[in-house]
């Protein structure tokens, strides 16, 4: 576990410890050597640190043939094709890279895929704690991507927006063509809310995460299964048969 002390990492440790078949060998803060993950003999490897260090943790793991387990933010797609071409450099190795492991969260994003064609407009509030240290978050940017795909492959036009003077910023950032808007609050854990809007309508897809609970499913799911999925996969709905 990488990043064992920090506030999902300490909820992993304990979700692993209570899942029977499972074994933690190392649990590792950011002063630990990567190393130790070898010296455990450590078969799979859960990342929840933050943006700047995941890459380079992720590239050591799959070199030494563990399989990755990756909930921190920052997977852009430049991240995501060196990971792939990594890993093609070692056929047995899977990567799991996550952006929510919430079952909840993972269907949100799907929904709104899937009503982003639509509407004639679509954006995107996410709302976290104020120690968070990214915005947008994973779940919303991904969230973005997904609805933009939809709606380019659809042939729907950007969102209207008339907006000519926003020098603060107030409309948020775009996104693959979607705006995204960031609230850190204190008392918040983690929350999204896709809102699509048509003539005379609003669509609103809100998903919250209470507690840090509700992303465990997710994690042991991920490490149980990650050993049986060569390659890299973008989104726990890939273990998932979602039916849709
Ligand atoms: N996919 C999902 O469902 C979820 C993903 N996340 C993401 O997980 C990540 C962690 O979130 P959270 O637990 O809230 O963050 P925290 O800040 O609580 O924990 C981060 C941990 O990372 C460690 N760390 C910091 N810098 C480094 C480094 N350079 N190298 C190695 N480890 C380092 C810290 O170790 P130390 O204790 O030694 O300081 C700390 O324990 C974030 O990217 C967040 O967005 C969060 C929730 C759900
Ligand atoms: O930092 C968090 O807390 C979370 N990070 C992830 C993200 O950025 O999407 C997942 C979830 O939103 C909680």
């Amino acid at each position: 576990m990488l990043g064992a002390r920090g506030r999902m990492g300490s909820e992993a440790v304990q979700a692993v410890r209570r899942t029977e078949g499972l074994q933690l060998v190392a649990e590792l803060g950011r002063e630990d050597s990567l190393q130790a993950l070898v010296a455990a003999g450590a078969e799979v490897v859960v990342d929840l640190t933050v943006p700047s260090a995941t890459e380079a943790n992720v590239r050591f793991a799959v070199q030494h043939g563990m399989h990755c387990v990756v909930g921190t933010t920052g997977w852009d797609a430049e991240r995501l094709d060196r990971l792939e071409a990594l890993l093609a450099e070692h056929p047995g190795v899977g990567v799991l890279v996550a952006p929510n492991f919430s079952v909840g969260a993972v269907l949100a994003m799907r929904f709104s895929a899937q009503a982003a064609r639509f509407f004639e407009s679509v954006e995107i509030v996410e709302l976290h704690h104020p120690d968070k240290v990214d915005a947008p978050s994973g779940t919303a940017a991904r969230t973005a991507a997904l609805v933009g795909q939809a709606r380019r492959a659809a042939g729907v036009a950007p969102s209207p927006d008339a907006t000519e003077q926003d020098p603060g910023g107030a409309r948020g950032a775009l996104v693959e063509d979607v705006r995204v808007h960031s609230v850190r609050l204190r008392g918040l854990v983690a929350h999204q809310e896709t809102l699509l809007g048509g003539v005379g309508e609003q669509l609103t897809i809100r998903h919250d995460s209470f507690d840090r609970i509700s992303f465990m499913t997710g994690v042991v799911l991920g490490v149980r299964e990650v050993g049986s999925h060569q390659g890299l996969t973008h989104g726990l709905e890939g273990y998932l048969d979602l039916g849709l």
